[in-house]
């Protein structure tokens, strides 16, 4: 089911989504969430990362890339670097019992993505829970979300056995480690964050697309959140 959610601008967008966000966090002992990096989200992290410092309420998060571009953590492609950019206030304590959230890494030494695959699927399967409490995604104007891009059919099976793939960006050529369609899948909630015209009518047409959001859609067993923005 797909709930659509309008706000009139990012900033508004990002207040909203970042109070329910932390009213899961305040709730729960432990929580887990898979985040989407490129250009949209940022603001969302930056106000959740403004309301963990000011509260000491909740437990452990454990936080996860959707998908990581495999480029070294300074470089300003990193998924993995824009949340420990977003989220560094809430993180920035001497001890490392402290800190409220750890970030589960998709990366490894390996030189290519395909390398990695083993070491960090026993990884996620050892230290996240099966299902996230949420899953906050992008998307693409190609209908993209995570790496999963259109044009690799085999990535858009929902096969259990497989919690991360190797990927490639299409257009960069960009290599990449993205969670498999059933690791995103397995989630309490999802949250699909995106702006403007182009993506808002890729996201109506869905539906009726063999694009990866058609087989996220297709696959969700909870509620879909979309949080829009022109
Ligand atoms: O490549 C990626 O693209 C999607 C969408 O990014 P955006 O820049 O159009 O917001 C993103 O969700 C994904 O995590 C990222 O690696």
């Amino acid at each position: 089911m797909l709930r659509m959610h309008e706000y009139p601008d990012f900033a508004t967008l990002s207040d909203a989504l970042s109070a329910q966000w932390m009213a899961i966090i305040q709730a729960k002992e432990n929580s887990s969430f898979a985040l989407a990096g490129g250009t949209t989200p940022a603001p969302v992290y930056r106000q959740l990362d403004s309301l963990l410092s000011a509260s000491t309420a909740g437990g452990k998060i454990k936080l996860v890339a959707t998908d990581e571009r495999w480029v070294a953590d300074a470089d300003p492609q990193s998924n993995e670097g824009l949340f420990r950019q977003c989220l560094e206030k809430s993180n920035h304590v001497s001890s490392q019992e402290a800190q409220r959230w750890q970030l589960v890494s998709l990366k490894t030494p390996d030189a290519m993505p395909a390398d990695a695959i083993p070491a960090v699927g026993k990884r996620l399967a050892e230290q996240l829970p099966a299902a996230f409490d949420a899953i906050l995604l992008g998307m693409g104007a190609d209908g993209h979300v995570a790496s999963l891009f259109p044009g690799s059919p085999h990535l858009l099976v929902n096969n259990p056995d497989s919690l991360c793939v190797p990927a490639t960006n299409p257009q960069s050529g960009q290599t990449r480690i993205s969670l498999s369609l059933s690791r995103l899948v397995n989630t309490e909630r999802i949250w699909l964050v995106i702006t403007g015209r182009e993506k808002r009518l890729v996201l109506d047409n869905a539906g009726a697309d063999s694009l990866p959001i058609s087989a996220l859609l297709r696959e969700a067993t909870c509620p879909v959140d979309v949080f829009w923005s022109p």
